[in-house]
Order: structure tokens, then sequence, then C-alpha cells
């Protein structure tokens, strides 16, 4: 890369990883409605699913039905993986069931916890499971989506999650468990919560996401960029960003100019191949991954790029990467100036990065 400098001043889940040809992560979301309860309570586990990987508006999830048995839904995107729902009615600690079968290839439980609701029962369920699934299945990571917060005030959020936080740290100490990391989010469908959260747990199963950081801070630091996501594109999940504080601001403008290009791009843009069918080598256990040399050449052709110049003297620039992931980077207007620099700084990653998920294939 050349420094920008050179002239003038200055972007569901049980064993974590397959090894095979494209890494296959599961992240099994469970809900509150646990063991024998019935009706479900409902904690928003499909709406979580539907909006972040499906698109689908949050308010049409008042709609979606109740789920009764375990759900896998795999996501073909710059890397294969399946998010499992599994249902409230199903014991999944019960000896007879198999246990095995949902946590062997898990690489995350995410466990939704409605807010809204009294979750103490929630609470005790997670606990229990905590208890019994941890110790054989260490790699898999946990992660409390304490969910439904736009209902809340800021200080019931942070109360709630003081709580959980606390009773949950407790629970683990009292069965000596307290080496187990839970991690703890806020979220809602209605607001870019629920993307953010799900970003930090792909961005944990991701093997070359150090990598992938300081690819992008060397991007950042030779491109006078102050900040760079690289986001899935039809997920809005970023899967990596350079290691300066991400400011949620920041997060959301680039998150909203993802749907701008997006929605733009699917009106007047050029078709492209379709995904691989659903469910296509999956359920055989083997993912449907890219692979070819052929089809790896397409993903790493550059198709779209975009620049708008914000009110802030800011300036927004979206490269797309690849046909699944784009990379997005606030700067000052000044350093646009240099946009030669920039775009050569952008294709000098943009093939390394090509490099390392190659290597992963
Ligand atoms: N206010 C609010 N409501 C939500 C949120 N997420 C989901 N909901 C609502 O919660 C209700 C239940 O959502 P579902 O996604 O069906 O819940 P579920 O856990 O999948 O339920 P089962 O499939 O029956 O296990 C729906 O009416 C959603 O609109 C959220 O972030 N905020």
């Amino acid at each position: 890369m050349i420094p920008s400098s050179a002239s003038s001043s200055a972007a569901v889940i049980s064993r974590s990883r397959k090894e095979t040809s494209s890494s296959t992560f599961i992240a099994s979301i469970l809900g509150e409605d646990g063991k024998g309860m019935w009706p479900l309570r409902l904690s928003g586990k499909s709406s979580i699913s539907s909006v972040v990987f499906h698109k689908l508006p949050p308010t049409d999830t008042l709609f979606l039905e109740s789920t009764t048995r375990i759900l896998k839904d795999p996501i073909h995107s710059f890397m294969d993986f399946q998010v499992w729902e599994t249902p409230g009615q199903i014991d999944y600690l019960d000896p007879q069931f198999d246990v095995d079968a949902i946590f062997a290839d898990a690489g995350a439980l995410i466990w939704v916890i409605d807010a809204q609701d009294d979750y103490l029962d929630s609470l005790n369920r997670l606990h229990e499971t905590l208890v019994a699934i941890c110790p054989a299945y260490p790699t898999v990571n946990i992660e409390v989506f304490i969910h439904k917060v736009d209902g809340l005030s800021d200080d019931y959020k942070l109360d709630t999650q003081r709580d959980v936080i606390q009773r949950t740290q407790d629970e683990l100490t009292d069965n000596g468990l307290d080496f187990i990391n839970v991690s703890y989010h806020l979220t809602s469908i209605f607001d870019h919560s629920i993307f953010e959260a799900f970003s930090k747990v792909i961005q944990k199963l991701i093997p070359q996401l150090g990598t992938l950081e300081n690819l992008l801070n060397a991007l950042c630091a030779n491109s006078g960029i102050e900040k760079a996501f690289l986001f899935d594109v039809l997920s809005k999940i970023y899967i990596a960003t350079d290691s300066s504080p991400v400011d949620v601001q920041s997060y959301e403008i680039c998150s909203d100019f993802i749907d701008v290009i997006v929605d733009v791009g699917e009106i007047y843009g050029f078709e492209r191949k379709p995904p691989a069918e659903e469910g296509e080598g999956v359920e055989g256990g083997e993912p449907a991954g890219a692979g070819s040399e052929a089809e790896l050449e397409e993903e790493q052709e550059p198709e779209a790029m975009s620049l708008i110049r914000l009110q802030n003297g800011m300036v927004l620039y979206l490269r797309e990467i690849n046909k699944y992931l784009a990379l997005i980077c606030l700067m000052r207007k000044e350093n646009i100036e240099k946009q030669g620099l920039v775009e050569y700084n952008i294709q000098v990653f943009q093939e390394a990065l090509g490099r390392v998920f190659a290597l992963q294939r």
C-alpha cells in the first residue's frame, strides 16, 4: 500500500469449526420458552433470524408462525454457516435427546431473553443449560441477547443487563464454572442493535479475524481513513473493522448506506447469478460453499463503488469487494482528494483479502 502522507495531509451452533473445504458454523438460537412450557413464550428468535438473514421488515414479524421443530437455516455468504432455531417444546436437556446433534458442530449458542417479559424463568433455564452443556462443549461461544429492549428506558435496559449478568455469574461461580465466558447484548429488531450484536457473534467465529483487522488497520493508516467496516452485504453484518473504537453513529450510517446500495442494486443493477439452492448440500452434511476457480474469480470482480459527501465534512465511500462483501470507509473530505491513491490501496486490500479467503477454501 502507498501511504497517503506521501504527498500532503491526510474504512447456531456445538463443536465450533468443521474442517471442511468451506467452513460451516451453526448458530443455535434458543429462546426462553424452555422445557415443558406451553404455550410458547415468544422471545423473538424467528424474528431475529428473519430480519437479519432474510431482510424481513421488523413490523412483519408480527405475523410469523410459531416454530415447532428445529429449523436449520443455511446461510450462503462469504463463508457458509447455518443458523438453527430450537423451539421451546423440545426438551434438549432430556437424557433421551441427542444433545450432540445440536452442539457437536456449533460455534455459538445464542440465548434470547424477552426483556419486556418476566425473565426469571428464562434465566433459570439458561443457567440449567449452561451447567449441563458448557463443560462438555467448551468451544461453543455463549451469547445472551437481552431482546426487545426497544420498549425500555435507558436506565431500565442497563438495570436489566446488570441483573442478568449478576445472576448468571453467581450461578456459574456456585457451580465452579466461572471460567465460562458469556457475552451479553442488548438487542431489538427495530434498530441496528440486532445487526451489531450478530456482527460480534459472527466475528468470533471467523478464524481470519485478526488478519482482517490488521489489513483494515493498514488500509486506514495508509489512506487517511477514519473508520472502515467490511460488511456482509445481504445480512448487514460487519465481519471486521479496524481497531479504532466503533461508535454507534458511524456504524449506523454505514449500515444505512448498505441498505440504499442493495435496494438500488436490486432494482436497477444487473442480474447476478442466483445463490445456491436453499439447503443444497447442507442436510447431507457437506456445505454448498463457493470454491471453484471460476467462482472465486467472479466473486473477486469489483462491481460497485459509491461516494457520498456528508454535511459534517466527512465522506462515506463504499467499494464492493466481491459479491458478498463490501468495504465502507468514513474519511475526511480532504483525504478523498487523492482518490486514485485510496482506490489503489483498496485494490491491494482486496487482493490480500482474496488470498486470505482462498487459503481457507
Ligand atoms: N418490541 C419488540 N417485539 C419483538 C422484537 N422481536 C420480536 N418481537 C415480537 O415478538 C413476537 C414473537 O416473535 P417470534 O420471532 O415469533 O418469537 P419466537 O421466539 O420465534 O417464538 P416461537 O417461534 O413461538 O418460539 C412477534 O410479535 C414479534 O413481532 C423486538 O425486538 N422488539
